[in-house]
């Protein structure tokens, strides 16, 4: 029996791209396609699937001027891919030759090696050479039209031109931010994170192994900042995991009681509060389950359509329609109503979501508003913590877009609002 050949970062990079696109599943659900891979190739087959997602429709428009008819999706999905990776300046003999050896290895589409060969030539030798002149990629229209009518166009093309930059790498510091951002040569943001542009593998950096910082965008880091915990205060993470708030609560002295349903992602907060040694009391639980009250603080971080990541996550407007988004939107609003109810009297409830529709952020606290007419907003927590005053909302709560901060290198899209009982 003939060994089999190991699959390539391509190949492999190839199969995520029908996995996202074909199937509709996200990039970090990636494991199987990944699992034959070595550490090294396996990162290069996520960042050559991320490439070719953020630089989608530019390869599109560039392969419908040289294909006539659209050739099977894992077929496009390596022309699209080799499309990205030429146009980017990658090595032509070696992706053409991969690309062409990876679909000859497949007995469906063997009969298609010539079109590869013949088309990503093409593109090496001058069809790619418009790609800088092409328009910065729209989200397609499912997502985009929600946002528009939200935002505007001018704003959703400034989103979109933060999606195609991509994100840069945001860590939150356990204690002493400005020592932190000296030690990793970044720069300290006005909100008090810490922006790295230029960096190797995470957990290579100074200060990782010891606990000393965790990653975390800055737009994801406010929520916590805004809440000021103070030593001793009993604080509840509704929707705990992977635990960056959790660590950020823990870390000014709160005591934490942190609850999420997946087993799975608890386990990362669990490694995470260990790498950082810091300590919070974990439950592996559905929260609207969960019925101790008597919370200073409740931070409910809950599940949402994560638009407001796609600098990160170029595969979700493909992955995702926008169907399983009402089912949300229901669950944010019992999430909310049962959070309320966990608050020692006098508490603060804090509600975020990193999504950019309003349905799942400023209109959710409007109608907690409608149904409790003892509840208000407290939009002084947002006061003194580097942000811009026009990002405040007109019912008290904060939004944030990934256009913002474009000169300093952007920010997840995300909605946080304060609650109190009124007095
Ligand atoms: C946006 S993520 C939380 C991110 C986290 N707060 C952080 O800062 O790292 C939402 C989390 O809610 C959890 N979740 C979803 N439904 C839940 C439920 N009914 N009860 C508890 N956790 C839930 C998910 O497992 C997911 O980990």
């Amino acid at each position: 029996m003939t060994p089999r050949k190991p699959p390539s970062a391509r190949g492999a990079a190839v199969a995520l791209l029908d996995q996202v696109i074909g199937q509709g599943r996200m990039l970090s659900d990636s494991s199987g396609v990944l699992r034959d891979l070595k550490g090294s190739q396996r990162a290069e087959a996520l960042r050559l699937a991320t490439d070719t997602l953020r630089g989608l429709e530019r390869a599109d428009r560039l392969l419908s001027r040289v294909v006539r008819k659209k050739p099977p999706l894992h077929v496009r999905n390596a022309l699209r891919l080799g499309t990205v990776e030429l146009c980017l300046g990658g090595d032509a003999h070696g992706v053409v030759s991969d690309l062409v050896s990876h679909i000859s290895t497949n007995n469906r589409y063997r009969h298609l090696k010539g079109l590869v060969n013949a088309v990503l030539r093409q593109m090496a030798e001058g069809a790619g050479r418009p790609w800088n002149d092409l328009r910065i990629p729209r989200m397609p229209r499912w997502l985009r039209e929600p946002l528009a009518q939200a935002w505007g166009n001018g704003s959703v093309s400034a989103m979109e031109a933060a999606h195609f930059k991509g994100a840069p790498l945001d860590v939150t510091a356990k204690s002493d931010s400005a020592r932190v951002a000296e030690m990793l040569g970044g720069t300290l943001l006005p909100t008090g994170s810490i922006r790295l542009t230029d960096f190797g593998q995470v957990s290579a950096q100074p200060g990782f192994e010891t606990g000393e910082w965790w990653v975390q965008d800055a737009a994801a880091a406010i929520p916590v900042r805004a809440l000021n915990p103070s030593p001793g205060m009993r604080a509840l993470d509704m929707c705990a995991a992977p635990g960056g708030k959790t660590l950020q609560l823990a870390a000014a002295g709160a005591e934490v009681t942190a609850i999420d349903t997946s087993e799975r992602r608890m386990d990362r907060v669990r490694e995470n509060l260990e790498r950082t040694n810091l300590s919070a009391e974990l439950v592996i639980e559905n929260v609207l389950a969960f019925d101790k009250s008597g919370y200073d603080l409740v931070l409910l971080d809950a599940p949402c359509s994560a638009t407001g990541t796609i600098r990160r996550h170029p595969d979700l407007p493909y992955a995702k329609d926008g169907s399983e988004f009402g089912e949300l939107i229901a669950l944010q609003a019992k999430m909310l109503n049962h959070a309320v109810s966990l608050l020692a009297p006098g508490g603060r409830l804090m509600f975020c979501t990193c999504s950019l529709l309003p349905d799942e952020g400023e209109v959710q606290i409007e109608e907690l508003l409608e149904r409790r007419e003892d509840l208000q907003t407290e939009p002084t927590v947002f006061d003194n913590l580097g942000i811009e005053p026009e990002w405040l909302t007109e019912e008290g709560g904060l939004r944030l877009r990934p256009d913002y901060w474009s000169d300093l290198g952007g920010m997840d899209g995300f909605y946080m609002a304060c609650v109190t009982q009124r007095t």
